[in-house]
């Protein structure tokens, strides 16, 4: 299976946009992950160069500092989660990492308790460190959400297009502030705990489309080749790129046409240093009621004609139709932030324990 490598540059020019629109096309039914370069973003390496300074500015800082912002204060799950506290395919991850998203109010204190409002609380503000310590830190964050999201939304109409689908297919799904999210995430290199294998264990996206900034040379990042033996790829990093992943919303949405792939990261051996990352989640509204849209049969056709061999890692929660995206989404931090269900939402931790 080969990752495709997609030039951005091309849908500018009349005559290349074709050619990538059909390995977009390509790439969306038979890879769910492919690079994409020439972002087309002001001075994007320039900007990824300050991502990575301020990243690793952050990982360095006291540990008291980071645990002040501890994700386990925010209902939102925004903030620091320390070397191993989260957890994937039922293993610690080998990793620590700081979560945050468009800055956006909190709903009010009243839907924490109301079931069918408590998803709201996937929005929320950010836990952000002391200038004093980091002073780059905000703005460089804030300005690569900014960037990230208008290309993240304009990106949507090239997907429309490479699916036969009107540009505005999508619209449906976005709201005007629309709340993205990403992570900065530390690999150490000589990280172990008894309950971890992986850097981050075997798992499928469950947002819309993720774009991965890979900051370092390590080649830790493998995806499931799940059309042949199930053997696991190496995705390593190309400078100025981004790795994008269909998640598996955009999986439901296209009735399976898009494929959301299985992958994980390898944790780095000892002696090549710490591995950093920063993977950016683009979301839909989370007050959708999950629906799907049109596809066109040619393209059902083609996804009817594939076939999938090895393990398909799913949505634990899968949306149903019955509730709002959010109910599903908010599930699923839970599994994954126990410290954080435990202290802001403990029947529903409960609730989600009894199924795993
Ligand atoms: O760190 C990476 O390269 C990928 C991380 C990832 O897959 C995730 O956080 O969903
Ligand atoms: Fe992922």
């Amino acid at each position: 299976m080969i990752v495709p490598i997609l030039d951005l540059s091309q849908a500018f020019d009349k005559e290349a946009r074709s050619e990538l629109i059909l390995q977009l096309r390509d790439a969306l039914l038979s890879v769910g992950f492919f690079y994409v370069t020439n972002v087309p973003i002001d001075d994007h390496p320039g900007l990824l160069q300050s991502l990575t300074s301020q990243a690793t500015e952050f990982f360095a800082l006291p540990s008291e500092s980071k645990s002040r912002l501890s994700m386990a204060n925010s209902p939102h799950f925004l903030g620091y989660s320390g070397f191993a506290s989260e957890i994937t395919a039922n293993a610690r991850d080998l990793r620590e990492h700081i979560e945050l998203a468009t800055e956006l109010p909190a709903p009010p204190k009243s839907t924490l308790t109301k079931e069918d409002e408590v998803w709201r609380n996937l929005e929320g503000p950010n836990q952000w460190p002391e200038p004093e310590q980091i002073p780059q830190f905000r703005p460089v964050v804030e300005r690569y959400i900014s960037e990230t999201s208008k290309f993240a939304r304009w990106f949507i109409s090239l997907v429309a297009e490479a699916l036969s689908l009107d540009p505005s297919a999508f619209d449906a799904f976005f709201k005007p502030n629309q709340q993205c999210k990403m992570k900065l995430v530390k690999y150490p290199e000589s990280g172990a705990h008894p309950d971890g294998v992986h850097g981050c264990g075997a798992h499928r996206d469950s947002n819309f489309l993720t774009y991965l900034y890979q900051a370092t040379p390590h080649v830790s990042l493998q995806i499931q080749d799940r059309l042949n033996s199930g053997a696991w790829v190496d995705v390593p990093p190309i400078p100025d790129t981004l790795v994008v992943a269909v998640g598996q919303t955009l999986e439901y949405i296209t009735k399976g046409v898009c494929t959301a792939t299985v992958h994980r990261v390898l944790a780095p051996e000892p002696g090549i240093g710490d591995r950093l990352s920063v993977p950016f989640f683009q979301t839909i509204d989370a007050a959708c009621v999950a629906s799907s849209l049109e596809i066109p049969e040619e393209l059902l056709r083609l996804r009817d004609a594939r076939t999938e061999r090895g393990e398909k890692i799913g949505f634990q929660f899968a949306a149903d139709g019955s509730k709002p995206v959010g109910w599903t989404v908010l599930l699923n931090r839970i599994k994954s932030h126990r410290d954080v269900a435990q202290r802001w939402y403990p029947e529903l931790l409960a609730y989600v324990l009894a199924q795993v």
